[in-house]
């Protein structure tokens, strides 16, 4: 559990953080979201002291992050930035193991880590263990870049826009990655993204930024069902709200009982593309499978309710 606690930071001329107070589940995705300046870095910054704050307290699992050494903070706690932060003179292998090494971790276990963190972000030890940073794509790298913050198996992982720099579909891929490591690992993860698609598809929970004021904190369907202020509903997009609802939920979870023909949508996609792939094979309903097997169907008239306002 992350306990932000009426955190406060001035700086000459700013509050970069005005009194935010924000709980953090364990095992779960907290996006902070908000404009340009609205303080999220700073935020971040303060859960592992490379910023102190001017007044508050931050917690985790009950104990004041000002308590525990900055070293020692920061080796529990992965910190992943825009662009990787990969030192550029290492190999892809040390800058894996950097923390295990700092950790005093004996030698075959850090390469024995090493190996199946390359191995999970599907980069071939053999292959890569020996590059240079940029020997490697920049998906690659920031691959690197959250496998080295992995490395030492942390509860907590800090993510700054780690996904800003990618194109869209490395950009797509790298946040399914990250979704199936946070279900694999339970690992926490404080995620700073400007793009509110990322949020709501990667975050359990929203956390919108205004001025240094956290505005709302709720689950992405509160989020896009009751925009606390004007600004959070800017933010959402009047638009495609009614979309950005059906991108939520498996179509699994949603099956109606009924007759379609043609061919079977699967169960795993989202509510959103089921809906996409109706209007595109111009049906009204579709069987849907899983695992190659019918369970049930889907139709427009349903999903047109589903995202309907809530
Ligand atoms: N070291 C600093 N000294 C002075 N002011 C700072 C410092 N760091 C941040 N600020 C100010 O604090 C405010 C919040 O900055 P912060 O970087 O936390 O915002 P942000 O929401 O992360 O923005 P962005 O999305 O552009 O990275 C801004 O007005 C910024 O200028």
């Amino acid at each position: 559990m992350i306990e932000i606690d009426n955190v406060v930071k001035t700086y000459r001329d700013a509050r970069a953080c005005d009194g935010v107070s924000l709980m953090i589940d364990p095992r779960t995705i907290c996006a902070l979201v908000g404009t340009s300046g609205s303080g999220k870095t700073t935020l971040l910054r303060m859960i592992n002291r490379l910023v102190q704050p001017t007044s508050g307290h931050i917690r985790i699992d009950g104990r004041d992050v000002m308590s525990v050494p900055a070293y020692e903070l920061r080796r529990q706690m992965g910190y992943v930035i825009q662009g990787h932060g990969l030192f550029p003179h290492w190999t892809i292998a040390q800058n894996v193991g950097t923390v295990p090494s700092l950790l005093g971790w004996d030698r075959a276990r850090i390469d024995k880590r090493i190996d199946d963190l390359l191995d999970l972000f599907q980069l071939d030890p053999a292959t890569y263990r020996h590059r240079m940073p940029h020997q490697l794509s920049g998906g690659q790298r920031q691959r690197v870049g959250v496998a080295r913050a992995l490395a030492a198996k942390p509860n907590i992982l800090l993510m700054d826009e780690p996904f800003g720099a990618l194109d869209p579909v490395t950009r797509g891929k790298a946040q399914e990655d990250l979704r199936a490591i946070q279900k694999k690992f339970g690992t926490t993860i404080v995620l700073v993204t400007h793009d509110m698609d990322e949020a709501i598809h990667l975050g359990d929970r929203i956390a919108v930024m205004d001025k240094g004021h956290l505005l709302q904190h709720a689950s992405p369907a509160e989020i896009i069902a009751n925009p606390a202020t004007d600004f959070v509903r800017e933010l959402v997009g009047t638009t495609d709200r009614a979309f950005r609802l059906l991108s939520l939920a498996p179509l699994g979870d949603h099956l109606e009982q009924g007759k379609a023909e043609g061919e079977p949508l699967d169960a795993g996609m989202t509510l959103r593309t089921a809906y996409s792939e109706l209007l595109w094979s111009g049906r009204k309903a579709a069987p849907v499978s899983r695992d190659g097997l019918p369970v049930g169907i889907v139709t427009l008239d349903g999903l047109g309710k589903l995202a309907a306002r809530p």
